[in-house]
């Protein structure tokens, strides 16, 4: 009678965001997409902790969805935190000792103003990995990389603003985009202003026995 190898675990990854799907995809490993929509609240207030959690939140959202199911799940949370104790916006999502937080801008007015408030200054960009094993074993870590914007005239910010590229992104805007021509510069992990920190990622899937690229 044959054996047979029970089959290995799949690689989920817990995110809607193409950008996501895209940087998997450099790794080389077979996965799907399966999303959850969680309401991106944290207890946790600092930046790294909070991008942290939400990552972990999201992981956990979509074990729930598939009970039973063989699978390691992989979420990611980006956010963007700008040192300005004068700054109290309508969407932040969270805020600690004169760090304000920015996730998506609502509308294009909102995006302008947070432009503004980016502006001719370094913030930082957190972007926090979660990777949930079958058996619910929970590894995860944060990112942080500084970018620093141009100082930008009113009517750049309106032209930026009007695009709508910023409109689906944490801080309102796209490194990756048009968004390009606000920076000034970066310093850290590009991946993860994008959203997706690969270093961490290839970490945290062979700290979970997942071969990239061939190396275990
Ligand atoms: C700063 C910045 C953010 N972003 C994106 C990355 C994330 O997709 C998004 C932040 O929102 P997130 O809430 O981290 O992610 P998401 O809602 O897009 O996707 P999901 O929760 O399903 O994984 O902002 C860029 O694409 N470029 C940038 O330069």
């Amino acid at each position: 009678m044959a054996d047979f190898l029970p089959a290995p675990p799949e690689l989920i990854l817990a995110s809607g965001s193409p950008r996501r799907r895209e940087l998997l995809t450099h790794l080389g490993l077979p996965f799907r997409v399966v999303t959850s929509d969680i309401p991106e609240i944290s207890v946790h207030t600092d930046p790294a902790a909070v991008a942290r959690d939400l990552a972990e939140q999201k992981a956990r959202a979509v074990r729930a969805l598939l009970p039973g199911v063989n699978a390691h799940i992989l979420a990611s949370d980006t956010l963007v935190a700008l040192h300005d104790p004068a700054f109290q916006g309508s969407a932040l999502r969270g805020s600690a000792q004169g760090d304000t937080i920015l996730g998506k801008p609502t509308d294009p007015e909102q995006n302008a103003e947070y432009l503004r408030r980016l502006s001719g200054r370094t913030h930082q960009v957190y972007s926090g990995v979660a990777l949930l094993g079958p058996s619910g074993e929970l590894h995860s870590g944060t990112e942080m990389t500084e970018v620093t914007f141009r100082a930008l005239s009113e009517s750049e910010v309106r032209h930026y603003a009007a695009s709508g590229e910023g409109l689906d992104k944490a801080g309102g805007y796209g490194i990756q985009g048009l968004g390009m021509a606000l920076v000034a510069g970066i310093h850290g992990d590009y991946s993860s202003v994008v959203g997706f920190p690969l270093a961490l990622v290839i970490s945290l899937l062979r700290g979970a026995g997942i071969a990239v690229w061939g190396q275990p």
